[in-house]
């Protein structure tokens, strides 16, 4: 009986990791600054919360410095924009960023264009996704990247494939559509208007879904063979957490999947490591030249 490869996220992202934490202790041996981030949660969303732990957790054993700032739900966003200015002007933190979802009265592009792009390490500012849709990519965001670091690991080329996006949010869908189109695929976006979702699967090469519906692609949708990478991740009442795809289903008809958890989002958390090494680096450049 055909099973398909399962991609394992969690074993990519802890190589990545690894390989980040040796580099972070090669700068310090040359004396040289190691990478700060500073992570701002406003409010009081459980899986924020989590996913904020994650990251000051990671920038730990990566041996970078961390700056957790925890705000009330009822903060001003006038407060919020403050304490971005006063860190855009830090020289310690290289990377800044806000935790999403942010409580509705505020304006998340506000937010996000309050960062200095140089330090924009979720790659949500409008700079860095231009430069992502003008092929010159500099902080990508973290989940998009993330997952084609998984294909390059499992030697998946987008080249020349048809890649299907469900979902076309701003943090994943749209921005994995630019990554995907870099690597040569030829890429659709569905999403909620979208006429005949299946039909479009039915050609997917690559299946990317992120729309936080469980288990909402099923098997006989997608192509014999096909790659998925599900970006879901949805906590059952049983407290189970699962993908937007029915695994279970979807495993016995295409080559290669990813599971949740273990799949797409142990990559998010080492793409953030990456992308704040890097903004360190572009500075000692920056002050080099
Ligand atoms: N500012 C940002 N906000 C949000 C982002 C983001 O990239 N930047 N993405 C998501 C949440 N997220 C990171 O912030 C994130 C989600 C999931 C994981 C992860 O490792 N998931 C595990 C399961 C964890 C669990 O048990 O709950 C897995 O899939 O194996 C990491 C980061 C929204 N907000």
């Amino acid at each position: 009986m055909h099973t398909a490869t399962i991609i394992n996220g969690k074993e990519v992202a802890a190589q990545l990791r690894r390989d980040i934490a040796g580099m972070v202790r090669a700068r310090a041996e040359q004396g040289r600054m190691c990478p700060g981030l500073a992570v701002i949660l406003v409010g009081e969303d459980a899986a924020s919360k989590v996913y904020v732990r994650s990251k000051i957790k990671a920038c730990e054993e990566a041996g970078f410095l961390s700056r957790s700032f925890r705000l009330a739900a009822d903060t001003s966003q006038q407060v919020l924009l403050a304490l971005i200015d006063e860190l855009n002007e830090d020289p310690q933190i290289h990377g800044i960023l806000v935790q999403l979802p942010l409580p509705d009265h505020m304006h998340v592009p506000a937010v996000v264009e309050r960062i200095v792009p140089a330090k924009d390490v979720d790659g949500f500012h409008p700079y860095n996704l231009g430069r992502l849709a003008a092929k010159s990519p500099i902080l990508r965001p973290c989940t998009p990247y993330g997952c084609m670091r998984l294909l390059d690991a499992y030697g998946i080329s987008p080249m020349g494939k048809n890649a299907v996006i469900v979902g076309a949010s701003n943090i994943v869908g749209r921005p994995a559509a630019l990554e995907l189109l870099l690597r040569g695929a030829t890429v659709t976006v569905c999403h909620v208007k979208t006429r005949d979702l299946q039909a479009e699967l039915a050609r997917a090469d690559i299946v990317l879904v992120a729309i936080g519906s469980p288990g909402f692609i099923k098997a006989e949708w997608l192509k014999p063979g096909a790659t998925v990478i599900d970006v879901g991740i949805n906590r059952l009442a049983s407290g189970k957490l699962v993908g937007d795809v029915d695994f279970e289903s979807a495993r016995d008809k295409v080559a290669a999947i990813t599971p949740v958890p273990g799949g797409v989002g142990p990559m998010t958390i080492a793409c953030l490591l990456q992308n704040t090494l890097e903004a360190c680096e572009a500075l000692d450049v920056a002050q080099a030249s």
